[in-house]
């Protein structure tokens, strides 16, 4: 059994490729509402744990529970139904469609159409992309079309969404909005973000884990791994003395 405020849990999770293990071991606990960072060195298992929770891969050994249901063995579309939503770095949109209708569609597996389109429009006013509404998504900028898929993933009403460097790519201003939208988007879902970037880490961060060859190396605030030797011998590839 978890505890009532876990929404998420893995215990002793592994995945291996043949003979190279990309995740050993993992026990990992999220709250309700939680906001938790990823981060860790090219090669350290993000990827995979990330792909194990929304069942794009099958653990070797171990087990995930979400929200008190054992998913270890389930399918893409049953872990999405129970509220687990994620986002690529390649946006899942329609280029040919509008914001709204993007959004809407993503609603309408959730609700009917006439509360799908009132659903989208709460989210879009909810993200500030409501001025976006009639833009055709193929000709957004490189942010503005990350936004609406956050927007369209929110739109699914996920009670946890897996963000996989949502601030790849993007400008300063950029990446302050995205900021933002992800502590928007935290008031109502637990938020898991895989993210390279530092900065943006420090602005959205409240606990950190740090990945290193398959295992969680440390788990803290961000002060806290970024003072931590080990992690700098670790991610950065050198201690401060190199
Ligand atoms: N499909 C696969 N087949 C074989 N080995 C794999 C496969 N996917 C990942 N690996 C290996 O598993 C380990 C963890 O890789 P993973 O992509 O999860 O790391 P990561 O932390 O996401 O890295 P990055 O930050 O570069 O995306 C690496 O050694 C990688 O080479």
């Amino acid at each position: 059994m978890t505890s009532p405020d876990c929404i998420l849990e893995t215990r002793g999770l592994e995945k291996r490729f043949g003979g190279v293990v990309a995740i050993a071991s993992v026990d990992f606990r999220l709250k309700q509402r939680e906001l938790r960072c990823l981060i860790g060195p090219n090669g350290a298992g993000k990827s995979t744990f990330f792909k194990m929770l929304t069942a794009q891969l099958k653990p070797t050994t171990g087990q995930i529970l979400f929200d008190g249901v054992d998913i270890t063995r389930a399918q893409p579309h049953q872990v999405s139904r129970l509220g687990i939503g994620i986002k690529n770095q390649v946006p899942d949109v329609f280029n040919n469609l509008t914001v709204a209708e993007n959004i809407s569609v993503a609603a309408r597996s959730r609700h009917g159409k006439a509360r799908a389109a009132a659903k989208g429009k709460d989210v879009m006013e909810r993200l500030g992309l409501t001025a976006l509404t009639g833009r055709l998504v193929g000709e957004l900028a490189h942010g503005q079309r990350q936004w609406v898929e956050l927007a369209m993933v929110v739109a699914l009403e996920p009670k946890l969404i897996l963000l996989d460097e949502p601030a790849a790519g993007m400008t300063a201003d950029e990446t302050n909005k995205t900021a933002e939208l992800i502590r928007e988007v935290n008031k109502s879902a637990a938020i898991v973000v895989v993210e390279h970037d530092m900065q943006f880490i420090k602005q959205i961060a409240q606990t950190v884990t740090v990945f290193h060859q398959g295992r969680v190396l440390i788990e803290d605030t961000m002060d806290k791994v970024q003072g931590n030797e080990l992690v700098r011998e670790v991610y950065l590839g050198k201690s401060e003395d190199d």
